[in-house]
């Protein structure tokens, strides 16, 4: 028996779906080890998530066992998965939700040169014009606090401070967020990807230093504006295909009239009433 509406049961199995496997490019990049790796999704439309099992193989995640979990952190009783514990750091980001409705997909990692960094406590710095482009700034470290800390609150508060949709946590790993699931793991590649670079350029002896602040904000914006012109695009296709409206010009189509790094989710082709609670009760 269905729990939720149509259009929210439909959402939650793309969502299922996405989830698992994208869990599978963690693994491809060599950011994941044992159960370490954790995707979650936002279902458009409804306050719920999608996150990965606690202490299942990689092999094994498929869309029916990821858990589906309210933004209180609760996993949905009677859905596909709920017999499973979700990931420990489910809490964290069912607390990353609710703090912005612009976070759609957020991802846990301990991948090795982004934990080295925060190991050392040390920012990835913007020596490249990808990290430039990617995080508009160097990507930001979180302190170490007791683990009774709020580290939810620490890591939205970091967020918030900076452009970049990426941290590092001292002594642990790195947390990314983005639009969707999809973004969220985008970032955390380019993240890794990011600290290899710096680690090996410095191993070959080179002292680099970051590139100038006005190079890094005269490439954000470029990025930024690029990006929200294929959002445009997007939204025009996907209108197009829905029979819904008429006209091929992207500029016309930005109801939302979206700014800043990240697309809000229900720019992504789903429904723009987010804030309905739709668990059955
Ligand atoms: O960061 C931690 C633990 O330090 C966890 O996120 C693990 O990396 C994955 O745990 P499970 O998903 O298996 O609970």
């Amino acid at each position: 028996m269905n729990r939720f509406e149509p259009r929210i049961e439909v959402a939650v199995a793309r969502v299922r779906a996405d989830v698992a496997r994208l869990h599978k490019l963690l693994v491809r990049g060599g950011l994941s080890t044992w159960t370490s790796g954790v995707v979650s999704g936002r279902v458009p439309g409804a306050d719920l998530f999608v996150i990965k099992p606690s202490g299942l193989d990689h092999s094994e995640l498929a869309p029916d066992n990821m858990v589906l979990v309210d933004l209180d952190g609760q996993v949905v009783e009677g859905t596909p998965g709920a017999e499973l514990l979700p990931s420990r750091g489910a809490a964290i980001h069912a607390a990353l939700y609710r703090h912005s409705p612009e976070i759609g997909g957020i991802v846990h990692t301990h991948s090795p040169y982004a934990t080295a960094f925060a190991l050392r406590g040390e920012a990835v710095p913007v020596l490249s014009t990808t990290v430039a482009d990617e995080f508009g700034g160097p990507v930001p470290v979180v302190p170490y606090s007791t683990p009774d800390a709020d580290l939810a609150a620490d890591v939205a508060a970091t967020l918030d401070a900076q452009p970049s949709r990426a941290v590092l946590l001292e002594r642990h790993g790195a947390y990314t967020v983005g639009a969707r699931a999809r973004d969220a793991v985008r970032a955390a590649v380019l993240l890794e990807d990011a600290a290899r670079a710096v680690q090996l350029a410095r191993a070959g002896g080179a002292d680099i230093p970051s590139l100038d602040a006005h190079d890094v904000e005269a490439i954000r914006a470029r990025r930024l504006s690029a990006d929200a012109a294929r959002r445009d695009a997007e939204r025009v296709a996907e209108l197009a295909t829905a029979g819904s409206y008429p006209t091929s010009r992207p500029g016309n189509t930005r109801p939302g009239g979206e700014t800043g790094s990240w697309t809000t989710p229900d720019s992504n082709g789903s429904t723009p009433d987010n804030d309905v609670r739709t668990r059955t009760q």
